[in-house]
């Protein structure tokens, strides 16, 4: 497999603050692959350095083989982009939004009335191709703008936060929509402050805090290397974890306590990894 994206050694300094610490990995052509990390850890500055619209500081950054600082025309071209503000505007309609997306990148008619019709249909807003963006639901838009972002027909498509402040099951639709993306063969990078998301669609799952990469791996990766089992112990108002191999070893040290009170074994989830490894809960 070619890497589709490839971060070496990557910083981002603002003002003297380092905001992305030497940052290194790659993703393989067709992963879906998930920045996960709290409030401030770097993944907004990762995916805009990614997608060419704020330089590193000091490191290399390939997408779709073009460096980003010396090929960005190239790389733009073989990129999608969804941004967590909701850049569509509002104020043209669903059609004219994906029309001048369309003209921007110089894809001539008939070619662009027929990929404005295909995307507007795959996520089902040709109905509403003559509203204003403004009157779209807040699903509406972010399906909006992932059509907009498909249009010039992209290898790798960057989400950043892609369903945050949705309701379930607007969350869950656009989940579809990704999922069957991937599918199809898209190469995606999504950020997301959401474990289930991550758990749901993600192959591989980086773990950012502090603008470091903590943990790199599959979620059975992750869950192995920390341990699949866990005890769960109340001490005063607080919750300690012991992780254990398996949930067989975590019931038998369970077992073997004479006091059990304010104990309890369960499988370890991705958020009791994140727990373990940053001392912090996720918003
Ligand atoms: N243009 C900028 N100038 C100065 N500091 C910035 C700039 N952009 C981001 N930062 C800082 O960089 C750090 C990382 O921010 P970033 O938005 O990348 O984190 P994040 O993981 O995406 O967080 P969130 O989940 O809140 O979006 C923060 O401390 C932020 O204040």
């Amino acid at each position: 497999m070619t890497a589709a994206v490839s971060l070496q050694n990557v910083h981002k300094v603002y003002n003297n603050l380092t905001v992305v610490n030497d940052l290194s990995f790659e993703i393989q052509a067709g992963e879906m692959f998930g920045l996960l990390g709290p409030n401030g850890a770097g993944k907004s500055t990762t995916i805009r350095m990614l997608t060419t619209l704020t330089k590193p500081t000091q490191g290399q950054i390939e997408v779709a083989g073009f460096d980003i600082v010396r090929q960005p025309l190239q790389a733009k071209q073989n990129i999608g982009v969804v941004l967590q503000q909701t850049s569509v505007d509002g104020d043209l309609s669903v059609w004219e939004n994906m029309e001048l997306h369309g003209r921007l990148h110089h894809i001539r008619n008939p070619q662009r009335q027929q990929l404005i019709n295909q995307w507007l249909e795959y996520v089902e807003l040709a109905d509403r191709q003559g509203d204003l963006v403004k009157t779209l639901s807040g699903g509406m838009k972010r399906r909006l703008q992932i059509a907009r972002a498909l249009l010039h027909q992209p290898q790798i498509l960057f989400l950043d936060e892609p369903t945050v402040g949705l309701d379930p099951q607007t969350r869950r639709r656009l989940w579809e929509i990704i999922l069957d993306l991937n599918k199809q063969g898209m190469t995606m990078l999504l950020t997301t402050h959401y474990m289930d998301e991550v758990e749901y669609l993600c192959d591989r799952i980086g773990i950012m805090d502090g603008g470091k990469l903590i943990s790199l791996g599959t979620l059975a990766q992750l869950k192995s290397q920390y341990g699949e089992g866990l005890v769960m112990k109340q001490v005063g108002d607080r919750w300690k974890y012991l992780f254990f191999p398996d949930l067989p070893q975590a019931n038998a040290y369970l077992d073997r306590q004479s006091d059990k009170t304010g104990m309890m074994v369960r499988p370890s989830n991705l958020e009791d990894i994140f727990v373990e490894l940053t001392g912090r809960q996720l918003d």
